[in-house]
């Protein structure tokens, strides 16, 4: 049995990045990015007007001459002729270049101007030097980085990404992932169990917590207890980057799957970890037909085992094999704990919680009600899991441990 570090640090050892593909912009968003993005021209381009009036020289109106020349109009997308000289002014557009010579902008709601006319009466007391204008390259100038390399691209990052021109995107290609539940006593959700049977929670889970991570998931069903259609099912799930199991991992008679894996040459990297829930946890590697590497994970069986295991686990392993630089994602916050509450076991334990207002920067939260690795109706109202320590104790209410968000 290995510590939570040296699973993760197995993880990290035996995973790498898929390899790189483009995509086009529209595609981007969930996707991570392979090459670093460098602006390819100033923004703004140019010394841009950002009020609809009249470019003028500050020094004109501060000395009282504010009875000007109109010399030209310059539209969003047009380009100054003329410098505007003292006694002057040119009508500007937002967004449009100002011409030399001026230094300020004065919106039009702040002049006397008849359409049509080339004078213009400015109203304004002052003006300030470099008013309503943006130097070129304010925000940022050509060749600056935009984003690094590992960047997942979400939505807002679009705008950016089409300002600077990248429409076709380097990125690391997704992983495809397949779910299989496994156990004789499981019937799809949609059905009404009978007996002994219950419903796979687990399958619908998984998938869609990947689907949260932007993973589209290949939904296996439900695999039998018997040898022959849990290989077939196996067989099936490792043609894809990522095998997901769920069930049969611990030491029941019926728990076929680690020595099933092994005969089809999965090497077992890890089996069993020291977390609670989830301790019967396997991780494992393969090389599949077409060269590439492939992984396993065999979640336990009981719904939170299963749940803590992706957390911890399964995030980690997705997060280095779609090029993650870094892992927001999947790591924990400290928050300290509104009461007393006491763990069991030589296990560090994963416990649900939810977040309470705090009159301060630091989180709290409240260890809830728990029946252990098959209760849901916790994590219904958990916001994440308090990591307590391995061994037994009483924790005072105001220690501080990890929390990891779900
Ligand atoms: N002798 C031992 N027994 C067990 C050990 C052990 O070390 N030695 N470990 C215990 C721990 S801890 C866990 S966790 C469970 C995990 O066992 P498996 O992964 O083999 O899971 P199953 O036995 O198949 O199922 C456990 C439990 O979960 C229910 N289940 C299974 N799949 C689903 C699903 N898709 N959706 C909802 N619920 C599911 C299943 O019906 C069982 O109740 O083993 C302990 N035993
Ligand atoms: O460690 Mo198992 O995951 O408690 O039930």
């Amino acid at each position: 049995m290995v510590s939570v570090e040296e699973a993760l640090r197995l993880i990290s050892q035996n995973v790498s990045a898929l390899s790189i593909e483009t995509v086009a912009l529209e595609k981007a968003v969930g996707r991570v990015l392979a090459a670093e993005i460098l602006a390819d021209r100033d923004s703004p381009p140019w010394r841009k007007s950002m009020m609809d009036g009249f470019a003028v020289r500050s020094s004109d109106i501060n000395s009282g001459t504010k009875n000007l020349t109109i010399v030209e109009t310059v539209m969003a997308g047009g380009a100054p002729k003329k410098v505007v000289e003292s006694g002057q002014a040119t009508r500007i557009m937002t967004g449009a270049p100002v011409p030399e010579g001026a230094d300020a902008i004065v919106m039009i709601e702040h002049c006397q101007f008849e359409e049509g006319s080339d004078r213009v009466v400015i109203e304004a007391e002052s003006v300030a030097t470099g008013k309503h204008l943006m130097e070129a390259a304010a925000n940022f100038a050509r060749r600056e980085r935009i984003f690094a390399a590992g960047r997942k691209v979400r939505a807002v990052d679009v705008g950016l990404l089409a300002e600077v021109g990248a429409v076709e995107l380097s990125v690391f290609k997704q992983p495809t992932v397949a779910v299989l539940p496994t156990g004789d006593e499981l019937v799809s959700p949609d059905e009404t169990p009978r007996g002994p049977q219950i419903r796979n929670s687990n399958g619908p889970m998984l998938i869609a917590m990947l689907g949260e991570m932007d993973i589209a998931a290949t939904d296996l069903g439900i695999g039998h207890d018997n040898r022959e259609a849990m290989q077939s099912k196996l067989k099936q799930g490792l043609e894809h980057d990522l095998l997901l199991l769920s069930g049969g991992v611990s030491a029941g008679t019926l728990d076929l799957v680690p020595s099933l894996l092994k005969e089809l040459g999965v090497k077992e990297v890890f089996h069993k970890v020291k977390v609670k829930p989830g301790k019967p946890i396997f991780f494992g590697v393969h090389d599949r037909k077409n060269g590439s590497r492939g992984y396993v994970f065999g979640l336990p069986g009981n719904p939170v085992s299963s749940l803590v295991g992706f957390r911890l686990f399964v995030t980690v392993a997705l997060s280095i094999l779609t090029g993650k630089s870094n892992a927001i994602e999947t790591s924990p916050q400290l928050a300290k704990i509104s009461c007393d509450h006491e763990t069991r076991g030589d296990r560090p334990t994963w416990w649900p919680a939810r977040r309470l207002p705090s009159p301060d920067s630091h989180m709290i939260v409240q260890p809830l009600v728990w029946n252990g690795s098959s209760d849901l109706l916790a994590l219904g109202k958990a916001e994440g899991l308090i990591e307590f320590p391995a061994q037994g104790k009483i924790h005072k209410a105001g220690s501080e441990f990890p929390f990891w968000e779900l």
